[in-house]
């Protein structure tokens, strides 16, 4: 039965560049209100798998498409690209400064404006960007950068995030601030896929993994890192929320 849920669903899919085989995956289903550890080692095709689900990438062999979205336009010709956002170790950030960066994208949003007006300022608070806020986003350090660009997401609560590496350049300190919006974002039912090599702070609110290993994606595999009952009341103690 179809269902509304936004997912992004890859069937049979190789990955290869030129004779070089990286990974092969019979089924993978991203989709709202799961949450996912994507773990592997370094080189073992993490980014490249999240550029194929946003639609950046062709696979090899297989298919990649969505369901639950809204009908594409008829000239987009990848129909999965813009469905999840994906945002890059090294964020992609506009030239100006960080407030720009925080509201650029959303005059292609259909949502409210004062609602998202609101919306703003929160993320302002939850990242701590007040004193950064007319500061050029270049200049940042890459923690701050990061948090800019979790802060925009968080504005967006898109259906679906990818987050590639996303506590490598962050200290402990910035690890809470994003902990507490992926947080906020799972509550709200985005989906989310999180990779990193090694478990952090925010691995512990997955409550799946997928896992690259000897060029095969294994999905739910069971991981040491997987949420269990207590790392969830230690998330739930550290912010003081509910992350069920
Ligand atoms: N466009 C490309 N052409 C050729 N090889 C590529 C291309 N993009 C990635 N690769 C190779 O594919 C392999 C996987 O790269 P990828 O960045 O996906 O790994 P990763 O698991 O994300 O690594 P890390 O944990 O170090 O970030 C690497 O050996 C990389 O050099």
């Amino acid at each position: 039965m179809a269902t509304n849920t936004a997912k992004i669903i890859a069937k049979n899919i190789e990955m290869r560049f030129e004779d070089k085989h990286l990974f092969s995956a019979d089924k993978l289903v991203f989709e709202q209100n799961k949450v996912i550890h994507l773990q592997g080692d370094n080189g073992c095709g993490k980014t490249t798998l999240m550029k194929l689900l946003a639609g950046f990438n062709q696979p090899t062999k297989g298919t990649i498409y969505a369901e639950g979205f809204a009908i594409a336009p008829w000239w987009r010709s990848n129909s999965i690209t813009g469905k999840a956002l994906y945002l890059h170790q090294h964020p992609y950030l506009f030239e100006g400064s960080v407030m720009y960066n925080l509201t650029y994208p959303l005059r292609f949003l259909t949502a409210d404006k004062e609602q998202l007006s609101q919306r703003t300022e929160q993320a302002i608070d939850k990242a701590q960007l007040r004193h950064l806020l007319t500061q050029a986003a270049s200049s940042l350090s890459g923690g701050e950068k990061q948090r800019l660009a979790i802060a925009r997401a968080w504005i967006i609560q898109p259906k679906l995030l990818m987050l590639d590496e996303p506590t490598s350049n962050m200290d402990k300190h910035s690890q809470h601030l994003v902990l507490q919006m992926i947080v906020d974002l799972k509550q709200q039912g985005t989906g989310m896929l999180i990779s990193s090599h090694q478990t952090c702070l925010l691995t512990q609110v997955c409550d799946h993994a997928w896992l690259v290993n000897n060029k095969t994606v294994t999905t739910d595999y069971v991981s040491e890192y997987t949420q269990t009952d207590d790392t969830s009341s230690q998330i739930s103690a550290t912010l003081n929320v509910s992350v069920g």
